[in-house]
C-alpha cells in the first residue's frame, strides 16, 4: 500500500507537496493521535525509506514565526543551489501555513509531504524532513498538551530549532530536559546587538553566559544547566533581528521579501545554511545508532503510545517520559536481538531440541540481550533504567516459555503424552476392575469402570478438539490434567530414584520403559481396532 502511494509522492514538485498533519490535536479531549497512514505514506517512500534522517523541527512558543522560519528553509532546500535562495523580492511566502495575528494558527505536528534527498560530501545521502510544531502556551491547550507536542517532536527530531522571542528565561530552560541531537536556541527579535551581535557568534557568548553554572547559583538552577548540557551533544544558538514593522503589524503583509529588514534577511541567510547545508546536515541518532526513515515510523509509533495515557507528561516529566521512551526502545532492541536469535535456534522450520540445550541457549541469549540493553546510553538514572531491565528480564522468560512450548510442540512423543496418559488410565482401570471384580469387590470394580469410561470420553472429546480446533479451551484443560498425572508419574519415578533402594531402581527402569511405551499405546490400539475391523 504505502509502496503504491509512494511513486506518488515521488512525483511531487513544489507545487503538489505540502505541509501534512502527521499528530493530529483533539481539542474537545486533549488528545493526540498518530496518523500513521499519512506518516508512512511520506517516510515509506521508495525512494527515502532505507536513507539514514536527518528531522529538523522548529518548536516554542505560539505566534513567534516558527512557520514563517520553516517555509524559508523550504526555499533553501528546493533552491540551495543557488546563491539567491531566498527567493524574488514580490514572492510571498508559502509552505508550512503561517499568519498575522494573535490567534494560533499551527496544531499539532504537521511535516513537509516531501522528503528531501541531500548528498552529503561524505558521499553519503540522507534523506531531510522538515517538522512544524504547534506553539505552546497558548490558550487552549493545557501544559500537558503543550510539554507533549514539544517532548514529542524533540525526541524524534535530530536538530530542534528552539524558537525563543528576545531572550532566553528560566522557564524556557526548564523546558528542555528532553534529549536531541542538536539544540539550536533562535533567539527571535534579538535587540541588544550591542551586547552580543547577531548571527552564530553572538548567540554563542550569550549562551555560554546563560546556561553558566555557578557556585552561588541555587542548586535547582544549577541542575537544570547540568542536565541540559548532559542531554544535548550540540548546543548552539543564534540570534536574529527583529524583521521590521511590516511583518509584525501589517495585516496584509504576505511575506515578501521587500516587506521585511535587510538586518533580518542577511542574518536568515546566515541561519538557514547552517541547519540545512549538507556539511552540516545531522543525522537521527538513537541509541547510538543512526535512524532510517523506516525505523523513524517506528519510533514515532512508540513515542506516541507513551503520550496516549490519561496522566502526565507534565513539564517536569518530560524528562520522564523521554527516559522512559528511551528505555523502551532499548528493550525494544535487545527483546529482537534475543527473539531473533532464539528464530535461528529453534525457530519453527528447525527441528526439536533437547529442552536443556534449548535453556543454554536461552541463558547465552539472555545474557546477550541484557548485555545490549545495558550498554545503550540511556537516560533516567540507574533505578529507572534498573526498572525496564527487570521489565525485559521478565519479557525474556515469557518469550522462552513459549519457544519451549512450541519446541515441544515439534516433539511427536511430547504430542501423544495426553493420549497415553488418558490410556494408561483406561488399561489401569481396566486391570483394576477385573481383579477387584474376580474378589468380589463389586462396588470398587463398578468405580474403576466409570473412571475408565470418563477417561475414554476425555479421549474422544481431546481427539475431536485436536481435530476439529473447537473448543480449545476443553482441550487445554483435558491438556492440563493429563500433564499434571504424568508429571506425578515422573515424579514418583525420581523420587524413588532418590530413596536409592532396589525398589527405586525397579520403578525408574520401569518408569523409563513404561513411558515410551504409554506414549506408544494410542497407536497400537488404533492397530488393534485396525485389525478387528478389517480382519485379514
Ligand atoms: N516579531 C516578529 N514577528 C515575526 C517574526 N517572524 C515572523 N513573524 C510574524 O509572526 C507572525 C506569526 O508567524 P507564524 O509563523 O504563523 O508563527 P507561529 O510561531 O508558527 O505561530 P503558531 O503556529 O500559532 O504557533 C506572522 O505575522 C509573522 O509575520 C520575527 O522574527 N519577529
Ligand atoms: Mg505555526
Amino acid at each position: 500500500q504505502a509502496d503504491t502511494n509512494l511513486s506518488e509522492t515521488k512525483l511531487n514538485d513544489i507545487s503538489s507537496a505540502r505541509p501534512v498533519q502527521i499528530v493530529v490535536a483533539h481539542e474537545d479531549d486533549h488528545a493526540f493521535e498518530l496518523d500513521e497512514a499519512a506518516l508512512e505514506r511520506i517516510l515509506l517512500q521508495e525512494h527515502v525509506r532505507d536513507l539514514n534522517v536527518v528531522v529538523v523541527s522548529v518548536a516554542g512558543a505560539f505566534r513567534k514565526g516558527k512557520s514563517f522560519l520553516l517555509d524559508f528553509m523550504l526555499r533553501f532546500m528546493y533552491n540551495k543551489m543557488s546563491s539567491s535562495w531566498l527567493g524574488g523580492h514580490e514572492e510571498p511566502l508559502t509552505g508550512f501555513t503561517w499568519r498575522g495575528g494573535c490567534e494560533r494558527e499551527t496544531t499539532g505536528i504537521l511535516a513537509w509531504s516531501e522528503v528531501f534527498v541531500v548528498d552529503k560530501p561524505d558521499g553519503s545521502k540522507v534523506a531531510v524532513l522538515l517538522i512544524d510544531t504547534q506553539g505552546a502556551f497558548d490558550s487552549q491547550s493545557t501544559i500537558k498538551d503543550c510539554a507533549t507536542l514539544f517532548a514529542l517532536s524533540t525526541m524524534t527530531s535530530s536538530v530542534q530549532v528552539y524558537n525563543l522571542s528576545q531572550n532566553v528565561q528560566e522557564d524556557d530552560l526548564q523546558h528542555l530536559q528532553v534529549c536531541v541531537l542538536t539544540l539550536m536556541f533562535l533567539i527571535r527579535d534579538w535587540s541588544y546587538p550591542y551586547e552580543h551581535p547577531y548571527g552564530l557568534e553572538g548567540g554563542k557568548s550569550f549562551l555560554e553566559k546563560r546556561l553558566q553554572v555557578k557556585q552561588n547559583q541555587h542548586e535547582e538552577l544549577q541542575n537544570v544547566r547540568k542536565h541540559i548540557h548532559s542531554c544535548f551533544s550540540n548546543i548552539g544558538c543564534f540570534l536574529l533581528p527583529h524583521p521590521g514593522l511590516k511583518v509584525a503589524t501589517n495585516p496584509n503583509f504576505d511575506g515578501r521579501l521587500a516587506d521585511i529588514d535587510d538586518d533580518f534577511k542577511m542574518e536568515l541567510v546566515s541561519l538557514v545554511p547552517i541547519l540545512l547545508s549538507p556539511e552540516n546536515l545531522v543525522e537521527k541518532e538513537i541509541g547510538g545508532s543512526k535512524v532510517t526513515c523506516r525505523d523513524l515510523v517506528q519510533y514515532f509509533k512508540a513515542y506516541m503510545k507513551i503520550y496516549q495515557g490519561e496522566e502526565l507528561p507534565h513539564p517536569k516529566s518530560m524528562l520522564q517520559a523521554t527516559a522512559e521512551a528511551n528505555n523502551l526502545a532499548a528493550v525494544a532492541g535487545a527483546k529482537e536481538i534475543y527473539n531473533k536469535g532464539m528464530e535461528q535456534m529453534c525457530g519453527g522450520d528447525k527441528p526439536y531440541m533437547a529442552a536443556d540445550q534449548l535453556e543454554r541457549g536461552h541463558n547465552d541469549l539472555r545474557k546477550v540481550a541484557v548485555k545490549h540493553f545495558c550498554s545503550v546510553k540511556k537516560m533516567g538514572g540507574e533505578d529507572f533504567c534498573r526498572r525496564y531491565q527487570e521489565q525485559l528480564e521478565a519479557e525474556l522468560d515469557e518469550a522462552f516459555g513459549n519457544f519451549v512450548k512450541h519446541n515441544d510442540g515439534k516433539n511427536i512423543f511430547y504430542a501423544a503424552r495426553t493420549p497415553a496418559t488418558l490410556f494408561a488410565v483406561m488399561f489401569a482401570m481396566y486391570v483394576a476392575s477385573l481383579v477387584t471384580g474376580f474378589l468380589g469387590v463389586n462396588t470398587v470394580a463398578a468405580v474403576c469402570n466409570l473412571v475408565m469410561g470418563v477417561a475414554l470420553a476425555a479421549l474422544c472429546l481431546w481427539a475431536y478438539v485436536k481435530y476439529s480446533g473447537e473448543f480449545r479451551e476443553v482441550g487445554s484443560v483435558i491438556d492440563q490434567v493429563a500433564e499434571t498425572l504424568w508429571e506425578q508419574v515422573g515424579d514418583l519415578g525420581r523420587g524413588a530414584q532418590k530413596m536409592n533402594t532396589s525398589c527405586s531402581v525397579y520403578v525408574t527402569h520401569l518408569s523409563c520403559w513404561v513411558c515410551p511405551f504409554l506414549s506408544c499405546l494410542p497407536f497400537y490400539s488404533l492397530l488393534i481396532f485396525i485389525n478387528k475391523m478389517f480382519p485379514l
